[in-house]
């Protein structure tokens, strides 16, 4: 085991929550911040989230507060895991709180709507003294919390960071891999949000199960052309942040992304479902493609779809109407 630390988690919902409970099981002091009074009741209380993660039992010693600073205080790693949308504003808050040598962690997956930037250039604009890194890849909140094993990957530009951070997070259930790829995991986890919605779509409209593996898997080329502009790692968009994500999300209802999608192809209304990152990466997600010159049809067609400017069905019958090419015929970045 590695040596005790204490880890600040920032967010006190499902992922939050369930992070929390890992480094506690990997040996650390963990200190939740969380908005709401209720949530902070329920967890140091009763030992649940139940707005959140309903029906699990948190592991003893966990803590949460209301107060940021407490949260923070004295905390060697700090895992930021607000929504994508809300981590600017988080951050504007607590940056001065932050100290030169703290790590942060961004494990939110999602790229800003108003600027096009990942998580780590918004850090980069507030809080630049961090050291900052990213945790991805395939990890259901409810699975992690009750101790079900995966692996995800944690990368930070400086690897030895990224090495260091991953030793301070494994536990029996939750190995981490290190990489230095830090664009390459937070893009497979921003984007494959937006083609979980995809597959969500092709499967509420009963489209088949042949049609949301064309999809997954032509969604899958696209994860990776706007990888390929950014300088993304093959690599890395193969392995668990990338590919490993996108089997996950693009395969389970439990995925929010993906049930989001379902939920759109069915017609239904949409108001008040659970977070789903991708609905708000989609439209940015789009436009970048758009303006680099990537062709990213299912990308476009998500964005329109939530848009409400086409059906499930014209978005389909649309991408089936492309001109044929070789599958592997890629003269684009
Ligand atoms: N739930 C999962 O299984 C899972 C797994 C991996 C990654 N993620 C990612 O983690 C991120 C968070 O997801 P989640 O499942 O915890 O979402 P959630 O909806 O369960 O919880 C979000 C939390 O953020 C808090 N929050 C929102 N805006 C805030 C603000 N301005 N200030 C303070 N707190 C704020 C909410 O109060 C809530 O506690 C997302 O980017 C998601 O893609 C989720
Ligand atoms: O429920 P989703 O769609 O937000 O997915 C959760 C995680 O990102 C899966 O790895």
């Amino acid at each position: 085991m590695t040596q005790r630390s204490k880890v600040a988690v920032l967010g006190g919902g499902a992922w939050g929550t369930a992070l929390a409970v890992t480094s506690l099981r990997a040996g650390h002091e963990v200190s939740i911040f969380a908005r709401d009074a209720e949530t902070v009741e329920a967890i140091n209380q009763r030992r649940e989230n139940p707005r959140y993660l309903p029906g699990i039992t948190l592991d003893a010693g966990l803590k949460a507060t209301s107060d940021v600073g407490a949260a923070l205080e004295g905390a060697e790693c700090i895992l930021s895991v607000i929504p994508a949308q809300a981590t600017r504003g988080v951050l504007q808050e607590v940056a001065p709180l932050i100290g030169a040598d703290a790590k942060l962690v961004l494990c939110a997956k999602g790229i800003e709507r108003g600027t096009g930037k990942l998580l780590s250039q918004v850090v980069a604009d507030l809080a630049p003294q961090a050291r900052v890194a990213a945790l991805s890849g395939p990890s259901f909140a409810t699975d992690v919390a009750r101790g079900l094993p995966t692996a995800v990957t944690i990368a930070a530009q400086d690897g030895e960071l990224a090495a260091e951070l991953a030793q301070l997070l494994s536990s029996s259930t939750f190995r981490c891999y290190s990489s230095s790829d830090l664009t390459g995991v937070e893009l497979g986890g921003a984007l494959k949000n937006v083609l979980a919605i995809a597959a969500g779509a092709t499967a509420g409209a009963q489209l088949g199960a042949s049609a949301q593996a064309a999809m997954v898997t032509r969604g899958f080329v696209e994860l990776r052309r706007v990888g390929a502009a950014f300088g993304a790692q093959a690599e890395t968009l193969m392995g668990l942040s990338g590919l490993g994500d996108l089997i996950l999300s693009c395969g389970s209802e439990q995925s929010r992304n993906f049930a989001y999608g379902m939920a759109l192809g069915r017609g239904e209304n949409l108001d008040g479902r659970p977070l789903a990152e991708g609905a708000a990466t989609a439209e940015i997600a789009a436009r970048i493609a758009r303006e680099k010159g990537i062709e990213a049809p299912i990308i476009a067609a998500v964005d329109q779809l939530l848009k409400g400017g086409i059906t499930i069905h014209q978005a389909v019958a649309a991408l089936m109407a492309r001109p044929l090419r070789s599958e592997h015929d890629e003269t684009q970045p």
